[in-house]
């Protein structure tokens, strides 16, 4: 699905207003619906409502949803922050219709700030996509003296003060919501970590933006959905035989670090690849063998360390390099061989990643090569260098996409997908329960699984990522955030193939 910017959003308004031939009122009045079916599905009646309304559009749907709560029996009280003067038209229009026993009550001074409950309900509707300067004076003073209250937060499209899709200027006020409800789709702001305080959890309601705007609108900025998923997995024709699946190569595992090559190979096996090999230090044999049973094993030479590749590598079609590895001078040896020799597609993960971030010479040699990098934020510094903000960091991502021809998967709460073409792909699986280690492990042997089965490199980013997500989201109601390791993710995939398997049938 795509993402579109504020100013798409506006265009997108214009063109369903004229294709419907409607209002722009009656569209104000589908924001509004749709924002109060989602508030009343989530708060009853029982705590008092404070409405604070901009003096445009999003101010306007304030109104509106006053309204529609107050017809619902909703205890609200409504403000005004701005000049009725400047109003928007459809601010006015709902100012009209306001019932006559609500009154807009004008906040023209600090004194007139009300004091906020701790159990009440807040909803930001001073500013929203129209946001075009830092927000400061006495709507800087609201926006802390709500943020100051102990109440719950629920922005109407975009936490007031923080911009839709560019750095907001950080002197500026921003509302810490803890629920944004947006129209249609989400904006790019939504995925940025850096927004995680303002933004909340987000939600999407729709409100039935012209389709063939949508379709031929143009954008570099996706995020994926189930409906995205349906398609890409393949199906199964009766008659396979593991030759069908691929057979990849894992070059992994270390002294002390074993559990990640296991990971990997457990995780690479769950997710469909036909054969597996996995080539680990001397002292990783017994382990593996005993470990993961489905996985053929090779031993380096070295005891501990990778510092050799397999003589037959030309028989493997995807080699995924990384888990527990280590960087020890024999493996960045072992690493620039397999660099300047192989052929296959190759996914690079954790040390993999930090051995090439230290050589320009072995960095360069990406160009020759179908790569998939999947950095944590730390190993993502280490390889492109310091971003000043989330903002910069995609664009960096994406040059660094470009000018390497690589993937990159750059894994966080939001995982976001770099391509060579200058695309991005934010997901929308997972939870926090996956912020423990070893799960980039498992990532890798997914998608090294998934690129042997002939999904390409932009396919198998977008699936596996998803799918590891998705594990997390299963395993969640049975072992929570908090106990959640690695290991469930391997055990909930079935599921998670399973369920995407379901909805794409
Ligand atoms: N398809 C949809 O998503 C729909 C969204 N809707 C809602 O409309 C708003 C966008 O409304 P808009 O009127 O364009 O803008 P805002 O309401 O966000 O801002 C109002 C005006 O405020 C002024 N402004 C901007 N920044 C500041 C600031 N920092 N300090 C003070 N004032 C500011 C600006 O006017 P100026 O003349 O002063 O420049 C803005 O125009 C969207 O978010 C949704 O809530 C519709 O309901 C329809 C469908
Ligand atoms: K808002």
């Amino acid at each position: 699905m795509k993402i579109l910017s504020a100013d798409q959003t506006r265009a997108a308004d214009a063109f369903t207003i004229q294709e419907e031939n409607i209002a722009s009122f009656e569209l104000m009045e589908r924001a509004a619906s749709a924002f109060t079916a989602w508030f009343e599905n989530k708060f009853t009646p029982t705590q008092d409502v404070y409405i604070f309304c901009g003096p445009g559009n999003n101010g306007g749907d304030g109104l509106a949803i006053t309204r529609l709560l107050h017809q619902r029996c909703y205890t609200v009280q409504v403000y005004l922050a701005g000049d009725p003067a400047n109003a928007s038209e459809d601010f006015k229009y709902n100012h009209q219709k306001l019932p006559t026993e609500i009154a807009l009550r004008h906040v023209e001074h600090e004194s007139d700030f009300p004091a906020i409950p701790a159990a009440a309900l807040v909803i930001d509707a001073l500013f929203g996509t129209g946001l075009n300067r830092t927000v400061t004076g006495l709507y800087a003073s609201l926006i802390n003296h709500l943020n100051q209250s102990a109440a719950c937060i629920t922005a109407v499209d975009m936490p007031s003060g923080l911009y839709t899709d560019k750095q907001t200027p950080t002197e500026g006020a921003i509302i810490r919501a803890k629920y944004t409800v947006s129209f249609e789709l989400p904006k790019l702001a939504f995925f940025l970590p850096q927004h995680e305080a303002y933004v909340g959890q987000w939600h999407v309601v729709p409100i039935s933006l012209s389709p063939t705007f949508i379709s031929e609108a143009t954008t570099n900025l996706y995020f994926t959905t189930a409906a995205d998923i349906q398609h890409l997995l393949k199906s199964r024709p009766k008659f396979s035989h593991k030759g069908l699946y691929g057979h990849a190569l894992l070059l992994c595992g270390g002294f002390g670090k074993m559990g990640a090559a296991v990971l990997a190979a457990r995780a690479c096996m769950r997710a469909g690849v036909g054969l597996l090999t996995v080539h680990a230090p001397a002292i990783g044999y017994a382990i593996l063998q005993n470990s993961v049973p489905e996985a053929m094993a090779l031993s380096d030479k070295h005891k501990n360390h990778i510092a050799n590749l397999p003589s037959d590598i030309e028989k493997y079609n995807v080699i995924g390099v990384g888990p527990g590895m280590g960087t020890e001078r024999v493996t960045k040896t072992a690493i620039g061989q397999l660099l300047a020799t192989c052929k296959q597609p190759l996914v690079l993960d954790a040390d993999a990643i930090n051995i090439i971030a230290g050589s320009e010479k072995l960095k360069n040699q990406l160009r020759n090569h179908e790569v998939i990098l999947t950095p944590h934020p730390k190993e993502f510094e280490r390889l492109i260098g310091k971003s000043k903000n989330d903002y910069d960091r995609l664009q960096d991502m994406l040059e660094f996409c470009r000018e390497y021809s690589c993937y990159i998967v750059l894994k966080g709460s939001q995982t976001a997908i770099g391509t060579p073409e200058g695309n991005l792909y934010f997901n929308t699986t997972g939870n926090a329960g996956m912020a423990t280690g070893g799960t980039g492990d498992v990532l890798t042997g997914i998608i090294t699984a998934l690129v042997a089965q002939k999904y390409t490199l932009e396919e198998a980013c977008i699936l596996g990522v998803y799918l590891h997500g998705l594990a997390a989201d299963l395993a969640l109601p049975d072992v929570g955030k908090v106990s959640m390791i690695a290991s469930d993710l391997i055990d909930y995939l079935p599921k998670a193939f399973l369920q995407v398997a379901r909805t794409s049938a």
